[in-house]
């Protein structure tokens, strides 16, 4: 049995579910679809998400929701008018969108969780009555219903381990699809919380463990993933197979194509998860399996990623090596505004300490360096928000003395500084920190040096 998941780009118009239709209907193994929301239709578009993130705005200002209510709506009906369905699916979809505004919320994250997650509850309706229409019998199943139990941030969600249990005991249809909406379950006490952005690979990750599939397909909008990202990078190499860990590494700093955490529940399973294209589904697409199965000791390196979103705190103090307890009281003050980092290189008298930018609000950062400077008392302190994430990954890199000293050759040679090195900590990865405005070209030069 395979678990399939479409993301937004695969579901956006009528003729993208045309293409699922037939790639449903090709396999009779594909029995549990999971679905995003509508997705970009070209490339300035709004995704559904971000329309039920501005519906939710408007609804916490109290303001007119008339406009986006029908701006949201059109996207379904595009999809209901191409194949012709009855009006009862359109007007479902609609009187749901409208009772949002009057649902009762405890706060404004589950306000805005719930409306998020309809983009991807209201699209599986609309796939399983599309297929329905078209004779493939199929059934929607509501989270709920599964047994998909989640606690922590109601935008930020992680999975609770008795929803293994629940799905153990979930017996599907025999005769016919189940359609089942990614991105959402429900907490202890019923209310919606969503996973991170991207978070439907996670759904499909969970069911494919949970209900122990031979395989989970995800369905994008490229043939395979490449070695580098292809908005970077021209026409780069397609990567056939690659290991769990190789691809959360990748994930992590910036292959959008398959989110981060989506790898967690797929390793534990060890369900090994097939990246295919809707748009071409005859290419093979890219094979992420245990790294046993992928280990070539000729190659050097599988995939370069970078992401922008970081910024780091350095501090400099003579002795810092030898303070008992300097790093704890630092992350005392970390615990305190309730702040993860993300990595922490430190020397004999330095440490840098890497966050994730888009987790921390300015009023945070002043608070956290002030009390920074009086609990520690660094000779120097700065706040560095210039700061991008260079991710090299292999499972060759372990193997390869020379991995490391080509990676710094193609940077160097081209004028591009590096704020931090890391080797060691993870043993398949290298991590360069770099100016912002250097990301790119130096995936670009170290991809050179690699690939062509
Ligand atoms: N290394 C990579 N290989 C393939 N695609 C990548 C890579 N890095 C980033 N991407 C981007 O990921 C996109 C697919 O992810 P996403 O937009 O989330 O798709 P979906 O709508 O199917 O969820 C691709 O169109 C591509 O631009
Ligand atoms: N719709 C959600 C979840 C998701 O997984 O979407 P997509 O498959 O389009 O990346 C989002 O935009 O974050």
């Amino acid at each position: 049995m395979k678990v399939i998941k479409f993301g937004g780009s695969s579901l956006a118009t009528g003729e993208q579910f045309e293409k699922v239709i037939k790639i449903i209907n090709d396999d009779l193994e594909r029995k549990v679809i999971v679905t995003s929301a509508p997705g970009k239709r070209f490339p300035n578009d709004t995704k559904v998400t971000d329309l039920l993130i501005q519906y939710a705005q408007i609804v916490m200002n109290q303001s007119d929701t008339q406009e986006i209510i029908q701006r949201i709506t059109d996207r379904y009906q595009e999809i209901v008018d191409y194949f012709k369905l009855t009006d009862s699916t359109l007007k479902l979809i609609k009187d749901k969108l409208i009772k949002l505004s009057h649902d009762r919320f405890s706060d404004n994250d589950h306000l805005l969780a719930a409306f998020k997650a309809h983009g991807e509850y209201l699209n599986a309706i609309l796939l399983n009555n599309v297929l329905n229409a078209q004779g493939i019998k199929s059934v929607f199943i509501d989270p709920k219903i599964a047994g998909i139990v989640v606690h922590g941030q109601p935008n930020d969600a992680d999975i609770s381990p008795e929803t293994y249990f629940n799905l153990s005991k979930l017996s599907l249809p025999k005769d016919s699809r189940v359609v089942f909406p990614g991105f959402f379950g429900y907490s202890k006490n019923g209310s919606i919380y969503t996973f991170s952005r991207g978070g439907s690979d996670i759904t499909g990750a969970i069911l494919s463990r949970g209900l122990n599939a031979d395989l989970y397909e995800n369905f994008t909008d490229v043939d395979a993933i490449y070695v580098a990202n292809n908005k970077i990078v021209k026409h780069p190499q397609a990567i056939k197979k690659m290991s769990y860990r190789e691809m959360r590494e990748l994930s992590y700093a910036g292959f959008s194509v398959f989110q981060d955490e989506a790898i967690i529940p797929a390793v534990k399973g060890q369900v090994p998860v097939n990246v295919k294209n809707t748009n071409n589904p005859e290419a093979a697409g890219t094979m992420i399996v245990p790294e046993q199965f992928i280990f070539d000791p000729a190659n050097q390196i599988t995939g370069i990623a970078c992401s922008k979103r970081f910024s780091a705190l350095y501090l400099h103090r003579y002795l810092l090596n030898k303070e008992v307890g300097f790093t704890l009281k630092l992350l005392k003050i970390f615990y305190k505004y309730n702040i993860s980092y993300e990595h922490m290189p430190s020397g004999i008298d330095d440490l840098t300490v890497i966050f994730d930018r888009s987790k921390l609000d300015k009023d945070i950062i002043q608070k956290l360096c002030r009390d920074v400077k009086e609990t520690l008392q660094p000779d120097y302190l700065e706040w560095i928000n210039d700061y991008a994430i260079i991710m090299v990954v292999g499972e060759g890199i372990a193997h390869n003395i020379n991995t490391i000293g080509k990676v710094i050759d193609s940077l160097t040679q081209n004028n591009i500084a590096i704020h931090m090195i890391n080797q060691g900590a993870s043993r398949i990865s290298i991590m360069i920190g770099t100016q912002v405005a250097d990301a790119d070209n130096a995936v670009r030069q170290i991809y050179k040096t690699f690939f062509e």
